[in-house]
Order: structure tokens, then sequence, then C-alpha cells
């Protein structure tokens, strides 16, 4: 466990930046995800995202960008919708990644497996939590569940990679500046 002075280090190193979009269907209460088929959290569902990189003009064209390389769509009202940090506990040396949350309602093009992903539908009472990273059951109602839509900042911290150790998660009215 993290003393709190640490964290409040760890949460200060420079960050490495990533994006993670969901695409949310309202009418028919599901969302789509992706099983992950290479490299980090293979085997795992998720949003769809990768790291910012520095010929992207924006976080959100990451996001897009990324989005169309995974599953082939284009989302056309992507919003970002939360930060969480995750830190890895027992790796001092990793630099703490700081994901960029956006939620998309409407999109073109047609859903395709890529080599990088298998997009599938999930109804929002069908989420396979259990195949997923630990977080995500709960940040996930905050994005999914629109009464509730407000944005949200977190930290995550995890250790031996997928173990979930703690974390804080809050509403916000507005993102802090990053
Ligand atoms: N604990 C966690 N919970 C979660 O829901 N998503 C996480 C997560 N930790 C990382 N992610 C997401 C962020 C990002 O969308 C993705 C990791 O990005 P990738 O490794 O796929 O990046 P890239 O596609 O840029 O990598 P390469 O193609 O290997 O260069 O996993």
């Amino acid at each position: 466990m993290l003393r709190e002075e640490d964290k409040e280090t760890r949460k200060k190193k420079k960050k490495k930046v990533f994006t993670l979009l969901l695409v949310v269907d309202d009418e028919n209460e599901r969302v789509l995800l992706g099983e992950k088929k290479t490299g980090f959290g293979k085997g795992f569902w998720n949003g769809f995202g990768g790291k910012v990189e520095e010929s992207d003009p924006t976080v959100l064209a990451a996001a897009l960008r990324e989005l169309e390389e995974e599953a082939c769509i284009q989302a056309l009202d992507a919003k970002e919708v939360g930060r969480i940090t995750f830190i890895w506990i027992d790796e001092p040396e990793k630099p703490p990644w700081l994901v960029h949350i956006f939620r998309a309602d409407t999109y073109s093009g047609q859903e395709r497996e890529t080599e990088e992903m298998r997009p599938q539908w999930f109804p929002f009472d069908a989420i396979p939590f259990q195949q997923m990273w630990a977080d995500d059951q709960h940040w996930y109602p905050l994005v999914l569940n629109r009464q509730k839509r407000k944005n949200f900042e977190g930290t995550f911290n995890f250790k031996e990679v997928t173990t979930l150790v703690d974390f804080e998660l809050k509403e916000v009215q507005s993102l802090s500046m990053q």
C-alpha cells in the first residue's frame, strides 16, 4: 500500500497519455466493446483507444483515430466524460497512465474486426466485467447511466499489473486542466 505522500508524488510524475472511447446506443441500452487481441490487456473486453501520439493534433483526435483503427467506425459526437490515472504501486519506475475517457452516441460506418480488436455489442446489464480491467465496474455506470451523466475523475492503484488495490473516484462539474 502506498503512503499518502508517495501517492501524491506518484500522481505528479510525468504521465503517459491514453484515450479510451465507449460507443453507446442508449435506445437499445447497449455498449460497443472490443476484445483486445494483442499487447497490453490482451483477452480483456474494453473500449477503443490507445496512446496519444505526438502527431495527434488533440486528445480527441487521438481517440477518433484509435476508434477508426481498431473498429473501423467514425464517432460523430465524441465527448470527453472522464479522466482516470492508473498507478502501478509495485513498479516505481513505470510512469502513471492518464486515460482520457470519451463517450460517443452516434457514429458512421460499420464496425469490423481488426488485427487489434474484435468488436461486440453488450447490453448494459450484461457487460462482461469479469473479463475486463478491475476498475471498469466502478466507473462504467458513470458513463452509461444518462441520469448520472456527470464528468468524473479518478485514480486507481494496481499491483502485479492487473490487481486493483484501492481507488478514488469522484464526480466533477468540469474536468481539470492537465
Ligand atoms: N485499467 C484500465 N482500464 C481500462 O478500462 N482501460 C485501460 C486500463 N489500462 C489501460 N487501458 C486502456 C487505455 C488504452 O485505450 C489501452 C491501452 O492502449 P494500447 O496498449 O492498446 O495502446 P496502443 O494501441 O497505442 O499501443 P500499441 O498499438 O501497442 O502501440 O488500454
